[in-house]
């Protein structure tokens, strides 16, 4: 099914409960919304849609909203053919059956009004997350529970912009890219999240098939915390001249059994995101100022507009 053919309204408070509920806090997350439809906010939908729920997918603009579709589509065709190799008709029914628990929206407000669960997927800058959330506040039902999935912003930052009681329902629900294959959440927790609030959260992460890992409201959460001063470094020992960026990447695919080498990890999650994490950290100070040191060769490059895969170009190009 395509994008224009999605359903433009919210679900009903009697939708159907994510499939297979098993405690009786998860029988409560069956409406989520997802805001944001790019990159993360489309993978977030899908696996929600794909265990069950009714999910609404919020964006500024309809072009967003389709490119959002667009991404859910393709990667729902990969899945629909590795499930049901040789059967078209499956494959079919399998994705048509997906996009039926998925409705569209630009109204953010409208589209949680209904909403057991909000992820906020959208540009990493604090003042407009904040913004958002403030708004949906009072759109919400009271007993919404709010996440961001910000890759380095602190959630405690974001959940100031809603009320003390909110700020009990509010946590981080940290997804990894791409997020139909990567099979870790990390569900990070401020210290006014409450327990309850905490194992619905784990719930819903293992209903969406992923593992969830608990952990607190600190600079990069767990992932990041470790993976992104390891790039940085990679990035310092490209600009001393040390090694080359095709070396290093063959290295710690070859050496250390990474899926994707530094240079291709950056150019896939984008060189001006892999800039602003670094950049906002060292102004933070709150990490060893050796660790977020920044490179060179990175800043040339965003500076020239080569922000990686997205814009065709990065520490390699992808357009020919
Ligand atoms: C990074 C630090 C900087 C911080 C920046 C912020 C970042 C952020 O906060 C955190 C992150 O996300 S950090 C970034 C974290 N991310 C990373 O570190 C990513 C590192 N890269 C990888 O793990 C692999 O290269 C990929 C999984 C991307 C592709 O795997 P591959 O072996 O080269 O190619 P393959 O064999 O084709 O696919 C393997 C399996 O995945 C399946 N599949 C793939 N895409 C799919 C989709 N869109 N839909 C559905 N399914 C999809 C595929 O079907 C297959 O399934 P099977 O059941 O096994 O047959
Ligand atoms: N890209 C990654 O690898 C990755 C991984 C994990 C977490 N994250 C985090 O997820 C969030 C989204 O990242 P992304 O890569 O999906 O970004 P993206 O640029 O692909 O998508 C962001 C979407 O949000 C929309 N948007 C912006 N402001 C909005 C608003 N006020 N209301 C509704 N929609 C709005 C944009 O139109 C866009 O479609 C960021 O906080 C990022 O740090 C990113």
């Amino acid at each position: 099914m395509f994008a224009s053919a999605l359903k433009r309204s919210v679900y009903s408070r009697n939708a159907k409960a994510c499939f297979s509920t098993s405690t009786a806090m998860l029988k409560d997350i069956k409406n989520v919304t997802i805001i944001g439809a790019g990159l993360m906010g489309s993978g977030i939908v899908q696996v929600a849609a794909q265990a069950g729920c009714k999910v609404t997918m919020v964006d500024t603009s309809d072009a967003a909203l389709a490119n959002g579709e667009k991404i859910i589509n393709k990667s729902l065709a990969r899945v629909a053919r590795k499930k049901f190799a040789d059967d078209e008709q499956q494959q079919k029914a399998f994705v048509d059956n997906v996009f039926a628990n998925i409705a569209v929206s630009t109204d953010a407000n409208s589209a949680v009004s209904q909403a057991d669960l909000v992820v906020e997927a959208i540009v990493e800058n604090l003042d407009v997350k904040k913004s958002l959330f403030a708004a949906l506040d009072k759109a919400a039902p009271k007993d919404a529970i709010f996440c961001s999935n910000t890759s380095s912003l602190p959630i405690t930052d974001i959940a100031q912009a809603t009320p003390v009681d909110r700020q009990a329902r509010f946590a981080g629900l940290h997804f990894f890219n791409p997020v139909p294959a990567m099979k870790l959440v990390e569900v990070v927790r401020t210290d006014a999240v409450s327990d309850d609030v905490f194992q619905d959260l784990y719930d819903f992460s293992k209903k969406v098939g992923k593992t969830p890992v608990s952990c607190k409201d600190t600079p990069g959460f767990i992932v990041n915390r470790l993976l992104v001063p390891y790039m940085f470094e990679a990035f310092r020992l490209l600009d001393r001249g040390d090694a080359s960026v095709q070396d290093i990447d063959t290295a710690m695919k070859l050496g250390a059994g990474m899926p994707m080498g530094p240079f291709e990890l950056a150019d896939f999650v984008g060189l001006d995101t892999m800039k602003f994490i670094n950049d906002g950290w060292a102004q933070g100070g709150k990490i060893e100022p050796a660790l977020v040191q920044a490179s060179k060769a990175l800043d040339e490059l965003v500076q020239q507009g080569h922000l990686g895969r997205k814009s065709g170009k990065g520490f390699y190009d992808y357009s020919k």
